[in-house]
């Protein structure tokens, strides 16, 4: 029987296990045997691989995280721990992998094939949707809603205090999440590496409000935001305080943004990454590639696209959010 491989590699995200369970549950019905390389990289190198049973992905859908856990693994870098994983894989007659991650994960993978001719399709996940070449990673729809709640309660507090507000996202490098979520919770400022902005022409627009009425602000402030890229959390605190005179009280939503219940959208989208995946593993093509998503289309693209460039935002939904900068 032909043997595929699951595992998820990187930061997880919301979405990571309805595709495990669709993988699952997909290769049963192609009659091929679905393997799990549990803790990423980690247990590639060190030979934890197992087959998988229905009830291994019994009752995984709604629930956030990866239940074949991840790692970051500096290891893999070096080629005798590869070597190491490849016989792990030869035993169980392993020679495709589903690999959900980035674009380090990606790249990881794409070496290992050229060392020793593994075919895997890679599947974008990662809550900062900063992989080149798609327009949407799997994960962001649920980080964007866990996001928007708290945002959203968080202004309630802000508005019965006359307060600022300043929300501060994930994206390690990548603006996407913040500029988003200020747009959908109508943020007054969003500070974010791919925006210019002018906080002195931010404040005067800011005073004026206030003077106009205006009782709370809300700001969002993108994770990628410090060492003099642009104003930093802490920073934007102080000049709400003390340039504009408002009480101001900070929010850093970290890992929050990372877990909970996979929404509707990121299931559906988990599903068909996984079972477009598998199609594309025993259809007899060579080579690694990424399964991308674009205009509500799925495609193949090779690694080496996927790196060829940074992900940019979109000018569209960047012109969306010039009126905050500003
Ligand atoms: N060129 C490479 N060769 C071998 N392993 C790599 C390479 N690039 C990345 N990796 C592995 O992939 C892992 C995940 O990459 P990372 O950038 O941390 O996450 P992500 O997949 O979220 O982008 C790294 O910890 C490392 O083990
Ligand atoms: O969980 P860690 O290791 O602290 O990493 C935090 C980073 O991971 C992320 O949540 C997701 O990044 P990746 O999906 O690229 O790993 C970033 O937004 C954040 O900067």
């Amino acid at each position: 029987m032909m043997a595929i491989a699951i595992m998820t590699s990187g930061g997880d995200c919301a979405g990571m296990n309805p595709a495990i369970k669709q993988f699952v549950d997909y290769c049963f019905n192609r009659k091929v045997q679905p393997y799990l390389i549990y803790d990423g990289l980690k247990g590639l190198i060190d030979g934890d691989i197992r087959p998988a049973t229905y009830e291994d992905v019994a009752g995984i859908m709604h629930e956030g995280g990866t239940k074949i856990r991840s790692s970051r693994s500096k290891r893999f870098f070096e080629y005798k721990y590869r070597e190491q994983a490849y016989k792990n894989l030869q035993k169980h007659n392993i020679d495709k992998i589903v690999i959900l991650g980035g674009d380090g994960s990606f790249r990881a993978l794409n070496q290992f094939h050229k060392d020793f001719g593994v075919n895997f399709v890679g599947i974008p996940a990662t809550i900062d949707n900063d992989i080149f070449g798609t327009e949407y990673c799997l994960g962001v729809d649920t980080a964007l809603n866990v996001i928007r709640q708290a945002t959203d309660a968080v202004r309630d507090t802000s508005s019965s205090f006359k307060r600022a507000c300043v929300i501060e996202t994930m994206g390690r490098d990548c603006g996407y999440l913040a500029l988003v979520s200020a747009i959908a919770c109508g943020a007054e400022v969003c500070i974010i590496p791919e925006l210019d902005y002018d906080l002195n022409i931010i404040g005067e627009r800011l005073k004026k409000e206030i003077a106009n009425g205006r009782k709370y602000v809300v700001c969002v402030v993108a994770e990628g935001c410090h060492d003099n890229k642009c104003t930093s959390t802490q920073q934007l605190v102080d000049w709400l305080q003390n340039d504009i005179g408002i009480e101001t009280r900070a929010t850093i939503l970290g890992h929050v943004q990372r877990g909970g219940n996979p929404t509707v959208f990121d299931r559906l989208l988990a599903s068909q990454f996984a079972t477009f995946a598998v199609d594309r593993l025993l259809s007899g093509e060579k080579g690694g590639s990424v399964i991308v998503y674009n205009k509500s289309e799925f495609d193949f693209v090779s690694i080496e696209y996927v790196n060829s460039q940074k992900y940019k935002i979109k000018e569209e939904l960047l012109d969306l959010a010039r009126r905050l900068v500003n």
